[in-house]
């Protein structure tokens, strides 16, 4: 194990004492993609390099991950870790490539439970990604404390999902097949997928990453029930298992989880050991609130499709929402990951729109007590 390093100390942490529910001068914000293809500067690297030797190349994954911190310097009060959720996948033994304008695509899936042979026995997690805890650590240091930097995995229903379909799919019919035809095959794969994210996770952690986000980008995709059984004892075993190993090492990293569509089990997202739920743009702000009782901060939730519209419509949706989750423990981000049509300017109305509306807010806890 790494032993903790110094890192430049931090001069924006907004964003963890939101997490904490502590009082914040205005509220935080960071989108998802925020590093990516509606930005120019990244489309340059991006000529150059296929995308999977930009994560694997920490200095470049460090380089295209400060693009929107220098971009949009102040107004964005965290840095995510240029990555993608597919490198556990290709640790575990699959190819993925990512295909101009298809996006990824596993030459060799996981069809027939004769597959999962194909899969490593044992994964050396922190030798086959050592290369993201070397652009985590490199991040920390050229960050220089600007603002928090988030490490992430993607959840094992979601990872399952993408081994079996081989890429992108509208029905999800194969991931689902496998689970009503090969429940205890599902589980082992899961399970197996389980014990890969935690030890990624803490390697995260221990190479300097200062919040976990677990994105469960095809929660929605599920029944309530097949939530509860196939997704969420692996997300609340990920909390359970990374909270208890940062406390034999004197770590304190919040785990965010975001379960894009998975509206029905909000209540239980908000129970499972996780600090923030992060919301898609299709739920209600109060409803959340409702729903997940103040127990945890909430993140989230503009239409990504909002950046399209005139800066004056980005505004007043922006005051609405910020107003609906109220100026304690919240995080305002998009509801998805930004488009690789949004225009930079577009993005920058709407990081600005918050930093305005929320600094005039005031300290007012909880909406409801506003009022
Ligand atoms: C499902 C998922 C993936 N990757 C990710 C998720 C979960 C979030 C979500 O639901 O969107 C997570 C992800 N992918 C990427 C990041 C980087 C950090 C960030 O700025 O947020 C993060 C956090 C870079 C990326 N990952 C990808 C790109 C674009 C690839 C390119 O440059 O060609 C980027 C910048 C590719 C990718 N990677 C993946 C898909 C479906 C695609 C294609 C997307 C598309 O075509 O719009 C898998």
């Amino acid at each position: 194990m790494k032993t903790k390093r110094d890192f430049p100390s931090l001069k924006n942490d907004l964003i963890l004492r939101a997490v904490k529910g502590e009082e914040v001068e205005r509220i935080p914000v960071w989108v998802m993609r925020q590093a990516g293809r509606y930005l120019p500067e990244y489309l340059e690297v991006r000529k150059q390099n296929d995308f999977f030797k930009i994560c694997r190349t920490p200095e470049l994954a460090c380089k295209v991950t400060l693009q929107p911190i220098d971009r949009f310097a102040g107004l964005l009060d965290a840095s995510i870790i240029f990555c993608d959720i597919l490198v556990i996948p290709q640790a575990m033994g699959l190819e993925v490539q990512m295909v101009e304008g298809k996006g990824p695509h596993f030459p060799h899936p996981i069809r027939v439970v004769e597959d999962l042979k194909r899969l490593k026995d044992t994964v050396d997690v922190d030798k086959e990604l050592s290369y993201v805890y070397e652009a985590i650590t490199l991040t920390r240091i050229k960050l220089d404390g600007r603002c928090p930097l988030f490490g992430f995995v993607g959840a094992p229903w979601t990872l399952f999902a993408y081994m079996i379909e081989g890429g992108g799919s509208k029905t999800l019919s194969k991931a689902k097949t496998w689970l009503y035809t090969y429940p205890k095959e599902s589980h082992r794969l899961l399970q197996k997928t389980t014990d890969v994210i935690v030890d990624f996770i803490l390697g995260q952690i221990r190479a300097g990453a200062q919040m976990i986000q677990v994105f469960d980008s095809w929660g929605g995709e599920l029944t309530p029930k097949m939530f509860r059984t196939f997704s969420v004892p692996y997300l609340t075993q990920i909390a359970s298992r990374v909270k208890a190993a940062m406390v034999e090492e004197g770590l304190q990293v919040p785990l965010f989880i975001f379960a894009k569509g998975a509206h029905a089990s909000l209540d239980i997202l908000s129970s499972i050991g996780y600090d923030v739920v992060s919301l898609d743009c299709t739920i209600d702000p109060k409803q959340a609130r409702i729903d997940t009782k103040w127990r945890v901060t909430l993140q989230g939730n503009a239409d990504p499709n909002l950046l399209y519209a005139p800066a004056d419509v980005i505004k007043k949706e922006v005051r609405e929402m910020l107003n609906a989750f109220g100026a304690n423990n919240y995080i305002a981000n998009l509801g998805h990951g930004m488009m690789p049509g949004h225009s930079p300017d577009a993005l920058k109305v709407f990081l600005e729109a918050i930093r305005d509306h929320s600094s005039s807010m005031g300290n007012k806890r909880k909406f409801e007590e506003s009022k």
